[in-house]
C-alpha cells in the first residue's frame, strides 16, 4: 500500500477559493440530522462546525427536547423538530440541501432505525454518515446496498470494526477496508492516528492533527466540516480529503496555547478559519 500524503501541496489541488460575487444562497446548503435526548451536543457541534467550514446555509434536524438548546446556543443555524420529544422518529422535511450529515448522537432506538431506512431508500441527495448512524447500519448490514455511490462514512475504529469484522493485522485492516469501499462504492474516512481516507483502491494518508483530538464530539465536528464541503459542491472524495486535513490542523495550530490536555471539540470550531488562511498563506 503506497498512501498518497495529504499535504498542503494535495490540498492546494482541490481548494477552491470564494468567489468574491458568491451569497448565501448559492453557497450551499447542509442538513445535520443529529441529536437525542442528552446529546444534543452532537448536533450543536456538528451543525456549527458545518457554517464554520462555509456554506451558506445549515439546518439541523433534531427531536424536540433540543430546540431551545440549539437556537440559544447557535441562533445562525435554522432548526427543524422531530415529532418526538427525545429521539428521531420521522425525518421529513421541506428544504432542498446540497448535502446532509446523518449520525451524532442520535442514538439507536427503533424507530429512529426505521426512519433512517425510510431515509436511505428515498434520499437521493450526497451523504455523510457517521456514529450511530453507523452503528444502525453495522445491525441492518443489507441497508449498505441502499447506499448511493460515493457516500462518505466516517467511522472510528469501533465502528469500522462494527461494520467489517475484526483484524488481526494492520494490513488485514486496510485489506477489508478496500474490500468494503469497493463492494459497496463508499469513501471511508477510516479515523485514528492519522487518519486514513479509502476510495476503491486509492489510499490517502492524513499529515495534520494530533492527539488533543482525542477529546468528545471531535467527531461530530468532523461529519459537520465534511458536510458543509460536499454542500459546497466539492467532489465528495475532496470534501473528505479537506474535511479531515482541515480538521486536523485546527488541532496543531491551537496546540500552542491549549496544550493537549484542555483542547476541546468546540477550540476545533474556533480554529477552522485560521486553518483556511493557513492553506494560502
Ligand atoms: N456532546 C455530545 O453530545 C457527544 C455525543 N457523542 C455521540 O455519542 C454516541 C456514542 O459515540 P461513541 O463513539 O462514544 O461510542 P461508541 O460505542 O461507538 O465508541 C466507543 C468505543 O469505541 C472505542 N474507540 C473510540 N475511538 C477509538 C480509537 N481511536 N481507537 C480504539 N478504540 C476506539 C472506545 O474505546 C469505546 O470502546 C455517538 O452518537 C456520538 O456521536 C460523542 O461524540 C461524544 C460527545
Ligand atoms: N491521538 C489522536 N491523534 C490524531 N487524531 C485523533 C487522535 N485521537 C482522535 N483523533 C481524531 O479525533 C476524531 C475522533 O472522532 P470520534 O471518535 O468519532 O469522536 P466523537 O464521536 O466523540 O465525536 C477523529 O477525527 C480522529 O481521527
Ligand atoms: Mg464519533
Amino acid at each position: 500500500m503506497n498512501p498518497i500524503y495529504i499535504d498542503k501541496n494535495e490540498i492546494l489541488k482541490c481548494y477552491k477559493p470564494i468567489d468574491k460575487h458568491t451569497h448565501k444562497g448559492i453557497q450551499g446548503h447542509a442538513l445535520l440530522i443529529g441529536g437525542s435526548y442528552g446529546k444534543i451536543g452532537a448536533a450543536c457541534l456538528s451543525s456549527k462546525a458545518a457554517l464554520k467550514t462555509g456554506c451558506g446555509l445549515v439546518t439541523a434536524f433534531i427531536p424536540k427536547c433540543g430546540y431551545e438548546i440549539l437556537q440559544i446556543s447557535i441562533p445562525e443555524v435554522m432548526v427543524l423538530t422531530d415529532v418526538q420529544e427525545k429521539f428521531i422518529s420521522n425525518i421529513t422535511f421541506d428544504i432542498v440541501p446540497q448535502a446532509i450529515g446523518i449520525g451524532p448522537g442520535v442514538g439507536q432506538e427503533q424507530a429512529t432505525q426505521i426512519t433512517f431506512h425510510e431515509f436511505l431508500k428515498t434520499t437521493k441527495v450526497p451523504l455523510v454518515i457517521d456514529a450511530d448512524a453507523l452503528n444502525i447500519l453495522s445491525q441492518n448490514k443489507s441497508w449498505l446496498s441502499l447506499l448511493k455511490p460515493k457516500t462518505i462514512i466516517t467511522p472510528h475504529p469501533k465502528e469500522l470494526e462494527r461494520l467489517i469484522g475484526k483484524w488481526d493485522s494492520e494490513a488485514e485492516k486496510f485489506e477489508k477496508t478496500i474490500a468494503f469501499s469497493k463492494k459497496y462504492q463508499l469513501i471511508i474516512v477510516m479515523k485514528g492516528a492519522p487518519t486514513h481516507i479509502i476510495d476503491g483502491d486509492a489510499v490517502y494518508e492524513n499529515t495534520t492533527g494530533n492527539a488533543a483530538l482525542a477529546t468528545a464530539g471531535s467527531g461530530d465536528v468532523l461529519t459537520g466540516m465534511i458536510t458543509s464541503l460536499l454542500a459546497q459542491s466539492y467532489e465528495p472524495i475532496n470534501a473528505a480529503i479537506l474535511g479531515v486535513y482541515l480538521h486536523g490542523l485546527t488541532a496543531d495550530i491551537a496546540l500552542p496555547e491549549t496544550g493537549y490536555q484542555s483542547f476541546i471539540a468546540s477550540d476545533i470550531i474556533d480554529n477552522i478559519g485560521r486553518a483556511y488562511l493557513s492553506i494560502t498563506a
